[in-house]
C-alpha cells in the first residue's frame, strides 16, 4: 500500500514538473555551453482521500511571473483534467486536483445544506464543490450578491436555491425580504411567505420600496452611531433589528432608471453594517446594467453561462462563456477566490412545496406604493404597525 501511495506522488511529481516545462513555467542558467532549466519548488504531494482529492504544492522561483501561471491554467488542465483548481499568489501555490467531476444533475436537499449553515448569520447556498462539499457564504462577511446568467443557463433555479433556504434557516422575526420582480416571474412563488414584505414589478414601486429600505438604513445607522457600534448585530438586545434581503430578478428592466441605480449604489455601499444585504440578477452586467462603482461592492459574484467573453470577465468569473448549453446550473463564482461549482436544482414546485409551511394569508395592499416618499413610508409603517398582514402587491 505505500509503496503504492509512494509511486502515485512520484507519478503526480513527474506530470507537474512536465507541466512546468510545457507552460515555460522555468528559470534558465547558462553554465558554458549547456542550458539547465530551473523548475519551481515542488514541496509536498499530498492525496486526501476523504476530500476525494490530491493537493500538490509549489513555490515559484524568485524572477518567475505569476501572471503566467493563470494564463497557463489551460495547460495544467491538459495534464491534470478540467476538475482542478489552482490558488496562489506571488509565490506559494496549491494545485488541487479532483478525483471525480462536479456533479451534472445535483437535485437540492435542504437536510444535506443543514451542517453547513450552522454558524453562518446570513446563508447564501452557492453549489457543490468538486469535493463534494457544498460551499455556503455568509452575507454579512462578504456582502451583497451578482447572478448572472443567459436564458435557460439555470438562473431562476439558483435565486430559489438562496431563498429558498435563507426562508427555511431564518426566522421571519429574524429576516425580511423584499423582491423587485423585474419580468413578473421568478419572484410571484416568494408572495404569501412569511418573511416576504413585497413582491413588486413597476419602476414606480420598485423606487419606493428602495426608498424605504434606505430610510430603514438610515434609521439604523442612527441607532448604530447613538450605541456606538460598528454593526447592528452589537446594538442592545432591546434594539435589535432584523436583517433584510433586497432581491432584484432582471435588472435590466431597471436599467435606464437613475433614481433606482443612486439608491443600489447606496445601499451596495452602507447595506452591510446596518445588515441588509441586495441580490441583484440579470442575463449580464455590464455598465448598461448596473452601474461600475456600484459592481465593485458586490462580494459573491456568481456566473452561469456567460452571454459572452467580456461579460464573463466583468465579475472575474473568466471561462463561464464556455459553460455548456446543456450543463445547466454549472457557475463560476468570484468571491475573492474562483471557483466552479454546481447549483443544486430546485424546481418551482418543489420550491412551493418546501415553501407552504411559510405561506401567510396577506391583505391586498394595492395601493400602498402609490404617493411620495413619505406618504408611502408612513402607509408602510402603519401597515407593519397594525400588523394586518404583511405588504402584498398586485399590480
Ligand atoms: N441546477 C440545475 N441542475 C440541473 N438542471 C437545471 C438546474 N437549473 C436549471 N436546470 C434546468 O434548466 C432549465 C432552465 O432553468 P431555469 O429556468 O432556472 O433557467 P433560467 O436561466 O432562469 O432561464 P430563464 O431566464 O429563461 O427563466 C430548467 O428547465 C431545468 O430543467
Amino acid at each position: 500500500m505505500q509503496i503504492k501511495q509512494y509511486l502515485y506522488k512520484q507519478k503526480m511529481r513527474n506530470k507537474l514538473l512536465d507541466c512546468f516545462r510545457s507552460s515555460g513555467i522555468y528559470l534558465t542558467v547558462k553554465r558554458g555551453d549547456r542550458t539547465i532549466y530551473i523548475y519551481p519548488k515542488i514541496h509536498a504531494v499530498v492525496n486526501k482521500e476523504k476530500e476525494n482529492c490530491t493537493e500538490i504544492k509549489f513555490t515559484l522561483l524568485n524572477g518567475l511571473d505569476p501572471s503566467e501561471v493563470k494564463k497557463k491554467m489551460f495547460v495544467f488542465q491538459q495534464y491534470f483534467g478540467r476538475s482542478i483548481d489552482l490558488k496562489g499568489d506571488l509565490k506559494k501555490y496549491v494545485l488541487t486536483i479532483y478525483h471525480s467531476a462536479l456533479s451534472t444533475n445535483l437535485v437540492y436537499k435542504f437536510k444535506e445544506l443543514q451542517p453547513y449553515l450552522e454558524s453562518i448569520k446570513f446563508p447564501i447556498v452557492v453549489g457543490q464543490k468538486k469535493n463534494s462539499r457544498y460551499l455556503v457564504l455568509d452575507a454579512l462577511e462578504l456582502p451583497h450578491v451578482i447572478i448572472q446568467g443567459v436564458s435557460g443557463s439555470g438562473k431562476s433555479s439558483a435565486i430559489r436555491v438562496i431563498l429558498t433556504t435563507l426562508i427555511k434557516t431564518l426566522r421571519p422575526e429574524q429576516l425580511d425580504i423584499y423582491c423587485i420582480d423585474g419580468k413578473k416571474a421568478e419572484f410571484q412563488l416568494f408572495k404569501k411567505v412569511e418573511h416576504v414584505q413585497a413582491v413588486v414589478h413597476s419602476n414606480k414601486h420598485a423606487k419606493n420600496i428602495l426608498n424605504h429600505v434606505c430610510k430603514i438604513m438610515s434609521e439604523r445607522e442612527d441607532l448604530q452611531e447613538t450605541f456606538d457600534v460598528p454593526h447592528i448585530d452589537d446594538l442592545p438586545e432591546e434594539h435589535k433589528q432584523k436583517y433584510i434581503l433586497v432581491a432584484i430578478d432582471e435588472m435590466y428592466e431597471y436599467m435606464d432608471d437613475k433614481a433606482i441605480q443612486e439608491k443600489i449604489i447606496k445601499i451596495a455601499s452602507k447595506g452591510r453594517s446596518v445588515g441588509i444585504i441586495l441580490l441583484l440578477s440579470a442575463q449580464r452586467f455590464d455598465a448598461d446594467v448596473i452601474d461600475t462603482k456600484a459592481r465593485a461592492n458586490f462580494n459573491i459574484r456568481i456566473s452561469l453561462r456567460a452571454v459572452d467573453r467580456v461579460n464573463a470577465r466583468l465579475l472575474g468569473t473568466d471561462g463561464a462563456e464556455k459553460i455548456k448549453g446543456d450543463n445547466f446550473g454549472r457557475l463560476i463564482l468570484n468571491y475573492g477566490d474562483v471557483e466552479e461549482l454546481q447549483s443544486p436544482h430546485l424546481t418551482y414546485e418543489k420550491a412551493k412545496k418546501l415553501l407552504n409551511p411559510f405561506f401567510v394569508s396577506k391583505g391586498n395592499a394595492k395601493e400602498v406604493f402609490e404617493d411620495t416618499e413619505n406618504k408611502t413610508e408612513s402607509i408602510v409603517n402603519k401597515a407593519i404597525e397594525k400588523n394586518d398582514n404583511k405588504l402584498d402587491f398586485f399590480l
